[in-house]
């Protein structure tokens, strides 16, 4: 495996009696698109909390880029180079594409202070605009409010929106979600081109899109990480066929 760029030892998280991590551990190396699944209630998002820093764990640690930052602020770990396009849209709805996305480079940038001026028309953050319109294939849809704009291309404003910063890992949080046919295939084509240029995790229920995706997947199972490896691998252990969704996992997994 190539260097790992973020390693997680045994984290421990628990909400009153339940335990949401049991020693969660995984490795994911740079320039894998490395998918995290599991049935309902597994722990995922309570991992990926914890790993970009919305919750800190009672237990374990988190290593990103040689560097530990397991109580380190998502602040300080987005300046790391770790981003978070989150599942709950956190873009401005009646503001423009161009708008939303020069709002980000700003608050990237740290350039708040520069309050007094349009972000859009700040001659340090314009520049950049048009690259990350096109990063994400909004180009053409650069003065259109976000509220006009599809689930699907809402989903891609969001991941232009994190990718502002260049990260080096980028978090995705069930993507698919809510998406039509149209739109996922879409997303599918843009994930794969971003692929080349960023380390992904990608927590997601469609299976399809995790097999036809990920070069690695880690399968979580009641707070732990029961399989981790290429999706061949995964899709033929039985094991994860088993504790992951029962009977339904040949169906999931054919
Ligand atoms: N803030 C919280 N307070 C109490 N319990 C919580 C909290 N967050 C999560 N849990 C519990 O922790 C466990 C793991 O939840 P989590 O949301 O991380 O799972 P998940 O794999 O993301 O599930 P899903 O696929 O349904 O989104 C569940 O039993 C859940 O009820």
């Amino acid at each position: 495996m190539a260097k790992p760029l973020l390693t997680v030892d045994s984290l421990v998280k628990h909400f009153g009696a339940v335990t949401a991590s049991d020693g969660f551990s995984m490795e994911i190396a740079e320039g894998e698109l490395h998918a995290l699944i599991g049935p309902n209630g597994a722990g995922k998002t309570t991992a990926l909390n914890q790993l970009c820093g919305e919750l800190l764990p009672d237990g374990g640690r988190i290593f990103f880029n040689g560097k530990e930052i397991t109580r380190r602020s998502i602040h300080r770990r987005a300046r790391l180079g770790l981003a978070r396009s989150y599942q709950i849209t956190s873009i401005f709805e009646r503001l423009t594409v161009r708008e939303n996305l020069s709002l980000a480079i700003q608050a990237h940038n740290g350039h708040s202070f520069r309050f007094w001026r349009k972000a859009v028309d700040d001659p340090v953050i314009r520049p950049a605009i048009g690259p990350a319109m096109e990063r994400v294939g909004l180009e053409e849809r650069a003065e259109i409010p976000a509220s006009h704009l599809s689930h699907g291309e809402k989903r891609q404003l969001e991941v232009g929106m994190a990718l502002v910063g260049q990260p080096k890992l980028l978090l995705l949080d069930e993507p698919y979600a809510g998406m039509g046919p149209g739109g996922a295939v879409e997303l599918t084509k843009l994930i794969r081109r971003l692929k080349t240029e960023v380390t992904i995790l990608l927590v997601e229920h469609d299976m399809g899109a995790v097999f036809s995706l990920a070069d690695r997947i880690t399968v979580l199972v009641y707070g732990k990480a029961i399989a981790s490896g290429t999706p061949q691998a995964i899709r033929n252990d039985p094991e994860v066929r088993q504790a992951y969704l029962g009977n339904e996992g040949n169906r999931c997994f054919a």
